[in-house]
């Protein structure tokens, strides 16, 4: 049976209890033998989960197939293949996306979870799952992650950067097409039986300005697609940013605004963000623009937008993201752009192509299996990045910590008073945390008592071993 995957193994399911009083931090031991602490209303939610007494960490690996793996919101095929190639075998796939209650009781014993943008990882949900390891969103976008309560508990939280980029790009571009033309509006004439064949509002791309919000790499994609349509390509960024091609940077967001026939919004949901576009900025837009938004819902003030293209100030606008989204297919679609004959209306299907979730779904399941197998968090969005070789022929100690003074004199003098001789050691902080992985001969049986004395060390937040 394939093991190794998250160190301590017997660990009674579901478990945990209080260290003996030579510990000194009251850590909380979890499946996976992953030692947590408890600490303010973590401690409290975490009584339950404490209750039983007795469990026993020993030295063995965990069988992989005891970690239990969350999948929501139909996470593509090539997720699970690969984690099946690794020896994940634990793994639970939901078609849709969940919140309250019923996700907290669907991850309560989940060591890891996939989620796509629907999915809200509150605090009050990460509080409930005692024994999560890290979190892959299988998307671009993190918002919908409480990723500094998930960086408090330890838990690294990885996404795919780039593999959907091109499906939005050709998404907007498309769409850009589509709006210049006056094409939403023709066709919903001929759905009622209308046959508008006039040229009237309706344009080539060729030579119309494109201004991009967020030259990222989605922001950029874009650009070199249009240039290729012949279009005239602005940018504002609060990064200063390579230009591609032909394309300019402007000074300021109004600059953009007063020039662009289509704008097309790129950044991501950030305080800063949101309401970037609102009354004022429409009122800035040329007579008869158009808007495009694929990044995020709350970037726009939908409200201002609805009253803009009833009065035709703005001509048109293709929405993919909105500020309320239906969780489910079940759920009605609300927005008071609807039945606006100006306006292409899509369910956020800017990443939703074959190819982008095949890339995503191996990129991903490849982040969390690193990080399970040997510990590696590069790429992680939330936390410290370690790049790590392999753990094959060490015993490898992961120690997440809060970074205060005091915490790395505290580990390195517990291996040197225990005689463990360290054959490598790779540190990385960020201001609130950090992540300490000590590489030691392989299968040298440092005891339950140093395994204890290594998470109870003032500041821990989590701790593992992969033997
Ligand atoms: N509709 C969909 O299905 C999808 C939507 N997205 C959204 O698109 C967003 C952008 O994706 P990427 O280009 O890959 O991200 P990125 O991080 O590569 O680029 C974002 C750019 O926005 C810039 N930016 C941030 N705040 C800004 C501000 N206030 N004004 C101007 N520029 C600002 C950043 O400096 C950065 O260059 C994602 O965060 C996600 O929310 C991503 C994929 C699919
Ligand atoms: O595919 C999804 O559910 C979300 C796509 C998206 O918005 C992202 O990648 O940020």
């Amino acid at each position: 049976m394939a093991t190794g995957a998250a160190g301590v193994g017997k660990v009674i399911p579901r478990a945990c209890r209080r260290a003996s009083t030579d510990i000194g931090d009251s850590p909380c031991f979890s499946g996976q033998g992953s030692m947590i602490p408890k600490t303010g209303a973590a401690r409290q939610s975490g009584r339950r989960a404490c209750r039983k007494k007795g469990s026993v960490v020993s030295n063995l690996s965990l069988p992989k197939d005891k970690i239990r793996i969350v999948l929501l919101e139909n996470i593509h095929d090539t997720a699970v293949a690969y984690l099946q190639s690794r020896g994940y075998h634990n793994i639970e796939r939901l078609k849709g996306a969940l919140d309250g209650d019923a996700l907290i009781d669907k991850i309560r014993d989940a060591h890891m979870i996939g989620i796509r943008s629907r999915t809200h990882l509150t605090r009050e949900v990460l509080d409930g799952a005692e024994k999560l390891l890290t979190v892959g969103c299988f998307c671009i976008g993190t918002n919908q992650v409480d990723l500094d309560a998930a960086k408090e508990k330890g838990v690294p939280v990885f996404n795919a950067p780039y593999s959907n980029t091109r499906s939005v790009a050709e998404l907007v571009v498309a769409e850009a097409i589509m709006l210049i033309r006056g094409i939403p509006q023709r066709n919903w004439g001929c759905h009622e039986g209308g046959w508008d064949k006039s040229a009237d509002g309706s344009h080539e791309v060729r030579g119309k300005t494109l201004g991009l919000v967020g030259y990222g790499h989605i922001g950029s994609q874009v650009s070199v697609l249009a240039e290729s349509f012949g279009m005239s390509v602005i940018y504002y960024d609060i990064v200063e940013k390579l230009a591609i091609g032909n394309a300019r940077p402007c000074d300021s967001l109004t600059a953009l605004l007063e020039q662009a026939d289509v704008v097309s919004l790129h950044v991501p949901d950030t305080p800063e963000t949101r309401g970037l576009i609102g009354a004022n900025e429409i009122a800035a837009m040329k007579q008869g623009a158009h808007l495009i938004n694929a990044s995020r819902g709350l970037v726009v003030d939908i409200d201002a937008l609805a009253t803009a293209l009833k009065s035709e100030k703005l001509a048109g606008a293709a929405i993919d993201v909105f500020p309320k989204e239906p969780a489910s297919a079940k759920e009605i679609f609300e927005s008071p752009l609807r039945g606006l004959r100006n306006v292409l209306l899509t369910p956020h299907v800017g990443g939703s192509t074959v190819e982008a979730q095949a890339g995503i779904g191996r990129e991903v399941a490849e982040k969390l299996v690193k990080y399970s197998d040997d510990g590696s968090t590069l790429g992680a969005v939330n936390f410290p990045e370690v790049a790590l070789p392999q753990q094959a022929k060490v015993t490898r100690f992961l120690h997440i910590h809060r970074n205060v003074p005091g915490v790395m004199s505290q580990i390195n003098d517990l291996f040197s008073r225990h005689d463990i001789n360290i054959s490598g050691q790779y540190l990385m902080t960020d201001p609130q945390v950090g992540y300490v992985v000590v590489d030691v001969q392989k299968d040298l049986k440092a005891g339950e008592g140093f395994r204890k004395a290594l998470a109870a060390i003032p500041g821990t937040l989590r701790f593992r071993f992969l033997n």
